[in-house]
């Protein structure tokens, strides 16, 4: 693997999958909008500005250098907001990763990372969740997800386009050296709430819920740090060169923790005092998602280096303390 085109480079985790793909000496180009994503995040190789949905610069930028594998982490991540306005979620997820998957097929590329989700397995039926788990999303965001899933196993068997599905758990956590970290607007992420609320960024976070069937009646999720994330994927990216097949993995740590044991453990690290609210459950939201990741393990050899928490939270909070993050490392492009 030589050169590598990741679709959605500028957001959270794929930025730090392009810094990773630039210590493995492999070559990069990003193509990201920029709707949530931020032009100093890319530190390596070269960004394009445009839209995935564009079928012509696709072709452009597939005619101008040979690509080994497309990863694409680009898509609308807000659950809720997918309830409200499903059309955007099926369009941007769903038809731009067509347009994405054709434009790789007329132009010979037959390797795809794909960024999937937990949200495939909805309410689980059981805990930790592997990979024969029942896929039951129960929100438009989820079933966007499910549908490039099946989308890819069919160009999989029809076009020989190869691809690793990765179904991550809660994404958190930064670049151990504080390069990068996790930026939404608007944030809606747990961790790095906590982490504004210890910053002073924001007054206090609300616990949705508290009335879950749960040792401490708040949710339980598995938060995977996202360079263990970007591990994965450079992973998957050695499997698919050594000819495996379609497929799809969960990643996790498999350690649940809940809403309340992230607020306490973001007390110890930042040694701040965090108010917190009572608030009522947030619609959708399952009690608890925690991953069985062992075919991941088994298959690509995955082993997760920042799985506790406290590192998790320990590397966001250094993120964090940097206010809204670092100064550009890029000069801006001419407009
Ligand atoms: N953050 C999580 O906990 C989590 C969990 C499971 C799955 N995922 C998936 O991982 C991927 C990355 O998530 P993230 O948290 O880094 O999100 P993000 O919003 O930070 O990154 C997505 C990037 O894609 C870009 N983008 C969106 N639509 C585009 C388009 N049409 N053309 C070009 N660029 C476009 C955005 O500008 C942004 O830079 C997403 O597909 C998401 O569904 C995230
Ligand atoms: O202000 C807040 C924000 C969140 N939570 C709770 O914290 C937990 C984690 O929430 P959040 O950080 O928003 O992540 P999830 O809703 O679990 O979703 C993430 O993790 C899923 C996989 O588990 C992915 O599918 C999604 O894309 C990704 O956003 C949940 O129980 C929330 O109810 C709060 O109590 N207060």
């Amino acid at each position: 693997m030589q050169n590598i085109l990741v679709v959605g480079g500028a957001g959270y985790i794929g930025s730090h999958m392009v810094w990773l793909l630039g210590q493995h000496g492999v070559q990069a180009v990003t193509l990201d909008n920029l709707v949530a994503g931020h032009r100093d995040a890319v530190l390596h190789g070269e960004l394009r500005v445009g839209d995935v949905a564009d079928r012509a610069l696709l072709d452009q930028i597939l005619d101008s250098q040979r690509f080994d594998a497309v990863m694409h982490f680009a898509s609308f991540i807000q659950v809720g907001e997918s309830v409200l306005d499903p059309a955007k979620y099926y369009r941007n997820n769903v038809a731009t990763t067509l347009t994405l998957l054709d434009a790789m097929r007329d132009h010979g590329v037959r390797q795809f990372v794909f960024s999937s989700t937990a949200a495939l397995f909805g309410e689980p039926a059981y805990t930790p969740i592997d990979e024969k788990h029942p896929l039951q999303p129960i929100n438009p965001y989820g079933r966007s997800k499910w549908m490039v899933e099946q989308v890819l196993a069919d160009y999989a068997r029809a076009y020989g386009l190869q691809s690793v599905c990765l179904r991550y758990f809660n994404a958190a956590g930064a670049h151990p050296q504080g390069l990068l970290g996790e930026r939404h607007e608007p944030e809606t992420h747990l961790i790095p709430l906590v982490l504004q609320a210890a910053t002073g960024r924001r007054s206090h976070v609300t616990v949705f819920g508290r009335d879950y069937d749960t040792p401490d009646g708040t949710c339980i999720r598995d938060y995977v740090h996202v360079m263990d994330l970007a591990d994965a994927h450079w992973l998957a990216l050695q499997y698919l060169a050594r000819g495996g097949t379609a497929g799809a993995f969960n990643l996790g740590n498999g350690n649940g923790y809940s809403v309340q044991e992230v607020v306490d453990t973001a007390r110890r690290v930042t040694g701040r005092d965090i108010a917190v609210r009572e608030g009522p459950r947030r619609a959708g939201d399952p009690a608890r998602l925690v991953a069985d990741a062992a075919l991941a393990r088994q298959v690509l050899g995955w082993q997760p280096r920042h799985g506790s928490l406290e590192a998790i939270v320990r590397d966001a909070w250094q993120w964090e303390c940097r206010a809204g993050g670092p100064a550009p490392r890029r000069p801006p492009e001419p407009a």
